[in-house]
């Protein structure tokens, strides 16, 4: 009986249906920590008012920079402007973290079609998806705290951005729990973010034997994934933004009450509020933001006197400065837009792809005691875990063995029986899916490829800041894609193969896809792999370059062409990391926060 409540639960309870006697001592539990300064929107609303610093995001980078700001000078008066409210309360839940993509707490795009891709998605897109709350994404993901490899940094050859330079500014808004067990000098403590061990095995049994079957085909089990050298080569726990086995979030470690300087008279935060053009003077200086208030969309403008940093995160920053003429010249206009500036804005869109097309039988998790009380009591329990996705795998496939940096990441989920829902697929693919998960529980393995070989873009449909921007994925473009994701998979099949997988009875099924009869595709074969992959890999929601550095901003993160205008979020990275980019967002946020100080100390000084 328990069995059965302790692992539904997690994927019947939604935000809503909690019951009042968990949110209630959970909102107890969790304090001011879960508790945010006043609204800073209603005062907008009662005329222009005029800011030093205004931040559009408050999200992973957005919140750390400000932050950073307003206890930098207390004669700045910082403003965020956010989109979306506080974060709900169940967002404190791990186990609840793939419950939050709800309506009115994201943001959701889907790319134009493509013949030679995502045919199996619904809507034959690839949906992507951001937080739109305090917080931003770092809200709604997953938690695990991960930077990457070392040699994407030195990679991307921009000074000041080698893997040396930003490694400080990782260290500085970390407060790593775990610091005895990790490599020394590369993680800090008593900083904002705090990060935290997953506890083991326990919760899922699933974890020992994809552990052990590591073991066997002789991959590397690492201790910290974001370390150097081989060190984000292998298999491992990640560590979570977490604290006390409650989601740590950006909001909950700069903005909220309980953060050092979340309740700073001079740090404002206006919530429900949408950025929608900046305006500049005749020498493209930025002198305002115009923005929108709530459900009404009431229009309010507020006044810059030093600077407008970008932190709307790599699909609304770049639309921000389209929007107010910041862009490519023909682009803009087409629409009817006047052009401020002739900038590659949106044409360096990047991501990572994810593949959850590989599927076992697995046996049902073991049975587990109430899952409100256990995670009340001692944060135990499904509600305080977030399942098999506590471990990570980081490789290089075949083709890719002489890479610097891994060319995949495996995540796995644990679908109860019955319980599989997967809002991204086509209605005929979901139900290829559930019709194996209607015999027992299921667990998918979704490699991600995060270096995928060429950029996608985005554009405005139209000069009206409510429309949805134009979002062309350039996942799976080039053959290469398809082909690594195929070795992914083949490795995978190895693993099904272990002597540890047979013992614990997972056994691997190959999903069909519509058509494949009638084109004789035999299950398992190539053929079968690279139409799976064509048919079911999207986005893994990780975009990134759409404001690159070196091309649409400077090294110190200046809009190239402006004047008081930056962009700081992970729009900003050049490319992708190999790693989910949260812990790179808010490097980015407190790199820029040094920018700012410095550039703005050393002109009050000159003054
Ligand atoms: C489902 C999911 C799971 C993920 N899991 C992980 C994970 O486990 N680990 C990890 O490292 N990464 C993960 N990521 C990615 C990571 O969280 C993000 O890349 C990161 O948070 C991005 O930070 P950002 O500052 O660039 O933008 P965001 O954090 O998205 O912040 C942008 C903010 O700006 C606001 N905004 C946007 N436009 C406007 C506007 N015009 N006016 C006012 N406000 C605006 C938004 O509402 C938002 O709050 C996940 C992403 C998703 C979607």
């Amino acid at each position: 009986m328990w069995q059965l409540l302790s692992t539904h639960v997690l994927f019947q309870t939604f935000q809503m249906a909690l019951p009042p006697s968990f949110v209630q001592e959970l909102r107890r539990q969790a304090g001011p920590s879960a508790e945010y300064p006043a609204d800073a929107a209603p005062s907008l609303l009662e005329g222009e008012a005029t800011y030093d610093f205004v931040v559009v995001g408050g999200g992973s980078s957005g919140a750390a920079l400000a932050a950073r700001l307003a206890a930098h000078r207390a004669d700045w008066k910082v403003l965020v402007v956010e989109a979306g409210d506080d974060p709900p309360i169940a967002a404190e839940v791990p186990g609840l973290w793939f419950r939050l993509w709800q309506q009115g707490l994201i943001w959701s795009y889907r790319s134009e079609t493509r013949e030679d891709a995502f045919q199996g998605l619904r809507g034959k897109g690839a949906t992507m998806i951001r937080g739109r709350a305090l917080g931003g994404t770092s809200t709604i993901n997953g938690l695990p705290y991960l930077r990457g490899h070392p040699k994407d940094y030195d990679g991307w050859g921009i000074d000041g951005w080698g893997f040396q330079d930003v490694l400080p500014f990782f260290k500085r808004s970390e407060d790593m729990r775990i610091l005895e067990s990790l490599p020394s000098g590369l993680h800090a403590e008593g900083g904002e973010m705090t990060i935290e061990a997953t506890k083991g095995d326990a919760v899922d049994p699933l974890k020992g034997v994809i552990r052990a079957a590591v073991g066997e085909l002789g991959l590397a089990e690492v201790a910290d994934q974001s370390g150097p050298g081989p060190g984000v080569v292998g298999w491992g726990d990640v560590p979570r933004t977490q604290r006390d086995g409650l989601r740590c979030g950006a909001a909950k470690a700069f903005l909220s009450k309980a953060a050092p300087h979340g309740s700073a008279a001079n740090l404002h935060v206006a919530r429900r509020t949408v950025a929608t053009k900046l305006l500049f003077d005749a020498k493209n200086r930025v002198q305002a933001v115009e923005a929108v208030v709530g459900a009404e969309r009431t229009p309010v403008k507020v006044r810059v006197a030093k600077e407008v940093v970008l932190c709307a995160g790599a699909m609304e920053s770049p639309k921000l400065l389209l929007l107010s003429g910041v862009g490519p010249c023909d682009d803009l206009t087409a629409l009817g837009l006047p052009v401020v500036l002739d900038s590659p804005v949106g044409r360096g869109l990047q991501d990572h792809a994810m593949f959850p097309g590989i599927v076992f039988t697995v046996p049902p998790a073991p049975a587990t005691a109430d899952p409100f009380t256990a995670f009340l009591k001692d944060r135990s329990g499904p509600l305080a875990s977030i399942g098999l996705m506590e471990l990570m795998g980081f490789a290089r496939t075949e083709s890719t063995r002489d890479w610097d940096v891994p060319s995949v990441q495996f995540t796995y989920v644990r679908y109860p029986k019955g319980m599989y829902q997967n809002a991204l697929f086509a209605a005929e693919v979901e139900e290829a899916f559930k019709s194996i998960n209607a015999e027992s529980d299921i667990m998918v393995v979704s490699p991600f490829l995060v270096h995928p070989a060429k950029p996608g873009r985005l554009s405005l449909r139209s000069a009206e800041p409510a429309d949805p921007i134009k979002f062309e994925s350039g996942l799976l473009a080039e053959q290469r894609d398809v082909d690594i994701l195929v070795e992914s998979a083949r490795m995978v099949e190895q693993m099904a193969q272990t002597k540890s997988f047979k013992e614990a009875g997972l056994a691997l099924r190959y999903i069909p896809l519509p058509g494949d009869e009638a084109l004789g595709v035999a299950p398992g074969s190539t053929a079968y792999w690279q139409r799976c992959v064509r048919h079911l890999a999207g986005s893994a929601f990780h975009p990134v370059a759409s404001c690159a550095l070196g091309e649409v901003v400077d090294a110190r993160l200046r809009v190239r062409g402006l004047a008081g205008v930056r962009v700081a979020d992970a729009s900003v990275l050049p490319g992708p990391v190999s790693a989910n980019p949260n812990a790179p967002a808010i490097m980015v946020g407190e790199r820029a926060a040094q920018f700012v100080i410095e550039d703005h100390d050393s002109v009050t000084k000159a003054d």
